[in-house]
């Protein structure tokens, strides 16, 4: 049996003004995508067939939970996929350049048209593995969510920081350990790296966010 398909209107923060208010004036762009990717999503594979009925919590204020822990400048998202956090981040902050790095042909194109059917110009969309495209990418800030653990991260995509670059990494209950195992490379690439909670509205469950900052 398939599982029902739940749309946007099933989630009980769509249209609430705490997310209005949230997002201010960059809501009608985010909006745009958070109804693309719950029309398209699960479809598309990108995200499952329930997911339209949490789509603000789980995905769209996840991803936007990161916006504090930007430095200035080029943020680059790794295996962007569905487009978070890259998409849902370069939508409220139109003033910056946002570079979203995806592999796979399919979640590459669903970039491309979701990016041109929201509006959303700052990004420059890039197919390829973090490890293979370090010659057109200097980042201030590398993002990545769902990808791989820390050490993996790491070892991919320090060669696309510029060398005072940060990475910040939306992680869940294994942020601590993943670190922790992490020691060694993160001592060789002269990182360090610390566990947040970021908030957004209240009632939403706080992200898990990994700073790794130069020393
Ligand atoms: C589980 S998905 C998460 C996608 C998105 N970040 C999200 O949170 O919905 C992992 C994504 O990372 C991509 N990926 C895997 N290995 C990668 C690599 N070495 N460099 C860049 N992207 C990679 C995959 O193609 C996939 O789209």
């Amino acid at each position: 049996m398939t599982e029902q398909q739940a749309t946007l209107a099933d989630d009980p923060l769509h249209g609430s003004s705490a997310v209005r208010e949230f997002l201010g004036d960059t809501y009608p762009r985010v909006l745009a995508f958070a109804e693309l990717l719950a029309e398209q999503g699960p479809e598309k594979g990108l995200i499952g067939p329930r997911e339209p009925a949490r789509l603000w919590e789980r995905h769209i204020l996840n991803s936007a939970a990161v916006m504090p822990f930007l430095p200035d400048g080029v943020v680059a998202d790794v295996g962007s996929g569905a487009g978070l956090p890259g998409m849902v981040l370069a939508a409220m902050d139109p003033s910056r350049d946002y570079v979203l790095i995806e592999p796979m042909e399919r979640r590459v194109q669903w970039l491309f048209e979701s990016s041109r059917h929201c509006g959303i110009d700052n990004v420059r969309i890039l197919r390829g593995r973090a490890e293979e495209v370090a010659e057109s990418v200097e980042a201030d800030a590398i993002t990545a969510r769902a990808v791989a653990a820390v050490d993996k991260l790491v070892k991919w995509c320090s060669p696309l920081l510029s060398p005072t670059g940060s990475m910040v990494l939306l992680k869940g209950r294994s942020a601590q350990d993943e670190i922790d195992r992490a020691k060694y490379t993160l001592r060789k690439h002269r990182l360090v790296g610390e566990v947040h909670e970021a908030g957004t509205i209240e009632g939403v469950e706080p992200t898990t966010v990994v700073t790794l900052t130069r020393v």
